[in-house]
């Protein structure tokens, strides 16, 4: 699956929705054993989420974005085809969220290709979810540094806390995920299926069970104005950035 979404594979509600129907697709076809997720947009994997749908718009387009979001996060983290992501570029937050979800990562070796959750850095703060996917794949203490300080992770440094497990030259990103395949499809795909449920079942829970109230504390946390104020300031650098 490669992510084209031109010029930064922002997740955008329309994208997201994409993704979510190629999922979809993928899973029901029998044919389909795994995913191998990766970006066409040169030397970018995932601005993360469309900072354009979190920005100047009202509740409701709010809601659905948020629901877009949950809804894409828990099919990648609990589908049953083996997903392995083939990190070609800088992956900030949703996309590092993308690639956390998956079941192993292979990152290509570019100093510029930094990933973490770096929403401190825009002044907002990563759900309860999103900590759970990190801490579950790095651990509590790197976790929580991590999330305070907003930490983007360039290729060795992301290795030695866990956050992907290889690193490879550029050029070898994807041969390197399909050999990582054949080990993991070399597994019989009940056992591994409901290892893999068992797992990730208890942190989807939580988003299950509290799932309209997650929705309802994005809407109001998102609304506010310091946090739109925020938002438009840290588009503005980005902007500038060119000139
Ligand atoms: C108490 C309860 C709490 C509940 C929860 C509440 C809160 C909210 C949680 C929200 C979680 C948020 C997750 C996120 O994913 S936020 C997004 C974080 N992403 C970033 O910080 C990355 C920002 N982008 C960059 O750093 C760079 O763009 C880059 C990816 C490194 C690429 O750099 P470069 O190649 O130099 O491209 P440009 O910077 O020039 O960007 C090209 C155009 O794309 C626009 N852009 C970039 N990123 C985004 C984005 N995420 N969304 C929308 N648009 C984006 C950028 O402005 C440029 O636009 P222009 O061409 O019109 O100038």
């Amino acid at each position: 699956m490669k992510m084209r979404n031109p010029p930064v594979n922002s997740l955008s509600l329309e994208f997201l929705t994409e993704l979510l129907i190629s999922l979809e697709k993928l899973e029901s076809d029998k044919a389909f054993h795994a995913i191998i997720l990766t970006s066409d947009c040169p030397g970018i994997f995932s601005a993360g989420l469309d900072l354009m749908e979190m920005c100047g718009r009202d509740p409701t387009h709010y809601a659905e974005y948020w629901k877009a979001v949950q809804e894409l996060w828990l099919r990648f983290y609990l589908s049953h085809l083996v997903v392995i992501s083939a990190i070609n570029g800088v992956n900030a937050a949703g996309g590092c969220l993308l690639a956390l979800s998956c079941d192993y990562r292979v990152l290509a070796d570019n100093p510029k290709y930094a990933m973490g959750l770096n929403e401190t850095l825009l002044g907002i703060i990563a759900p309860f979810w999103f900590k759970d996917t990190l801490v579950n794949t790095v651990g509590h203490r790197t976790a929580e540094r991590a999330l305070q300080l907003g930490l983007l992770f360039p290729p060795a440094e992301a290795l030695q806390v866990g956050m992907v497990d290889k690193v490879v030259p550029e050029d070898q990103v994807l041969s390197a995920a399909r050999s990582e395949l054949a080990q993991w499809l070399a597994i019989p795909g009940h056992a591994r299926q409901l290892t893999k449920s068992l797992m990730r079942k208890p942190t989807a829970d939580r988003l299950l069970k509290e799932r309209d109230a997650d929705i309802q504390n994005f809407v109001r946390f998102i609304s506010r104005d310091a946090i739109q104020k925020a938002l438009r300031v840290y588009l503005e650098k980005l902007k500038q950035k060119k000139t």
